[in-house]
């Protein structure tokens, strides 16, 4: 499969799933991808990439000579990921990481993207490290669904004087039902965008 569009939203269904492991849908993916201001050549650092969709996309929009490293303490998501790099043709520069975020993060090569999808209550910690790690002019992203991780996130920007912004999204999709056309929701989600 290859996505020959400029821009992301892949849909769910052509990514290769494993169960138990969590995918970012598609519209909130693309949402989140625009929060990251990503750059030709550039880098990010996803940290628990779940099925690598945010991965994929990242390392397609930045194109050649850009470099995504993934990191999943899930050794079937690691797995996953990796075979959506190859799927899609970008194994050349998504490096897949096994392990704990905060234990592998100081050891990769810094970034000045890095884009949260997992972390719960090591959110904070993940926040702080991934400030520092990027430096004057990063932005770190997370996408948060539970209200305990909010409150975590928000009490640690607060505090710490960081500049973000929060968007809370909500995508229902439409589908055919008793030929009327019914929406389901898809679970709200959080994206704060935090500005080192
Ligand atoms: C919601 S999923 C991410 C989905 C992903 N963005 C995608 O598009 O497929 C969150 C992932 O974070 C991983 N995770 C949670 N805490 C972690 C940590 N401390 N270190 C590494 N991975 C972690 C989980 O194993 C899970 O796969």
């Amino acid at each position: 499969m290859s996505w020959p569009y400029a821009t992301p939203g892949i849909p769910d269904e052509e990514f290769i799933r494993a169960e138990g492991v969590p995918m970012t849908k598609a519209e909130i993916r693309a949402l989140a991808l625009s929060k990251l201001r990503l750059i030709k050549g550039g880098t990010l650092v996803d940290v628990g990439c779940g099925t690598g969709t945010i991965s994929v996309e990242a390392a397609l929009i930045m194109g050649e000579g850009s470099k995504v490293y993934a990191i999943d303490k899930d050794p079937l998501a690691v797995e996953i990921t990796k075979k959506n790099a190859a799927k899609f043709g970008v194994g050349d520069r998504l490096i897949v990481a096994e392990g704990d975020a905060l234990e592998l993060l100081p050891k990769l090569p810094r970034s000045n993207r890095y884009f949260l999808g997992g972390g719960g209550r090591e959110l904070p910690m993940l926040f702080q490290t991934a400030l520092e790690l990027a430096g004057t002019g990063g932005v770190i992203v997370a996408d948060v669904i539970t209200l305990e991780s909010l409150r975590l996130a928000l009490d640690f920007l607060e505090n710490a004087g960081v500049k973000y912004e929060i968007a809370q999204v909500y995508i229902a999709r439409g589908r055919r039902l008793g030929g009327y056309t019914i929406l389901s929701p898809l679970n709200p989600v959080y994206i704060i965008t935090a500005y080192a």
